[in-house]
């Protein structure tokens, strides 16, 4: 279980995180839903150990690691450019963190996490030879190498669409099930938050206004604003679909 108390942090005197608390149970999926500047990105990096709160505690596994650095955290993120390293091959991509920790993840793993993602046939190329999906994949196999305690997501799918993104949205939930990883999605996408996720954290400039199941956001938004970012969206993408078709959507 990982546990933060009372998290807070400025930047240049504004606040961008106030007084977040929250307890999420191993294995478990959360997504951090918010408006663009709402604080997402902030709270994954103090997470992962790459940003320290200003007060607060994160608790992980009982044992408090609010001053413990990033590599000891040993948590994993994928960052929304993948940030893949351009001169190497996708094969050498994927193991490129085990240089140093031999015996992490067998070749046997390793193997199965390249069918599991279906990267096969791509071992060999560049990066620069995928397209957005399969970098996806290459940054999500390297990840997951490592074996992460938790792994954090950054806007894991902003970069695709339609059928890519299903796919891909897919495999992430295999692969969370599979390894039963604590993850947590950074998105502004409800869709994605609501259909990838056991719990939705809501923030709003820094405060979270509600961290729930997907059902009860649906059904007992806690406020004006959460029916507003959540359910307006969806309704607009609703009617979009509908108007396309020219079809009524009422009820
Ligand atoms: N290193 C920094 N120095 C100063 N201000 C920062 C820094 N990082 C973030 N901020 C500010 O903190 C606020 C929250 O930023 P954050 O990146 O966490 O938001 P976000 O919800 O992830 O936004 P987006 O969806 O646009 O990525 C923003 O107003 C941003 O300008």
């Amino acid at each position: 279980m990982i546990e933060l108390q009372h998290v807070s942090k400025s930047f240049n005197g504004s606040l961008v995180l106030d007084d977040i608390s929250l307890s999420v149970q191993k294995g478990k999926t959360i997504a951090i839903l918010g408006s663009s500047g709402s604080g997402k990105t902030t709270l994954l990096n103090i997470i992962l150990g790459l940003l320290q709160p200003d007060s607060g505690k994160i608790i992980c596994e009982g044992r408090e690691i609010t001053q413990e650095s990033m590599k000891k955290r040993a948590f994993n993120i994928v960052f929304q450019d993948y940030a893949l390293f351009p001169n190497l091959s996708v094969e050498k991509n994927i193991v490129y963190g085990l240089r140093n920790k031999k015996g992490l993840s067998t070749a046997q793993e390793v193997a199965d996490l390249i069918n599991l993602l279906d990267l096969s046939k791509h071992l060999t190329k560049s990066i620069h030879q995928l397209s957005g999906g399969q970098k996806q994949r290459v940054a999500l196999a390297r990840t997951l190498v490592m074996k992460p305690k938790i792994l954090l997501l950054d806007e894991p799918l902003s970069a695709l669409d339609g059928v890519i993104k299903e796919n891909i949205k897919n495999r992430i939930k295999e692969i969370v099930q599979q390894f039963q990883l604590t993850t947590f999605i950074v998105t502004h996408d409800p869709e994605e938050a609501l259909t990838m996720s056991d719990k939705i954290l809501v923030l709003d400039q820094g405060h979270i206004v509600q961290f729930d199941t997907p059902e009860n956001i649906i059904h007992q938004p806690s406020s004006a604003f959460v029916e507003r970012f959540i359910l307006q969206q969806l309704l607009i993408k609703k009617h979009n679909i509908f108007q396309l078709f020219g079809e009524n959507d009422a009820g």
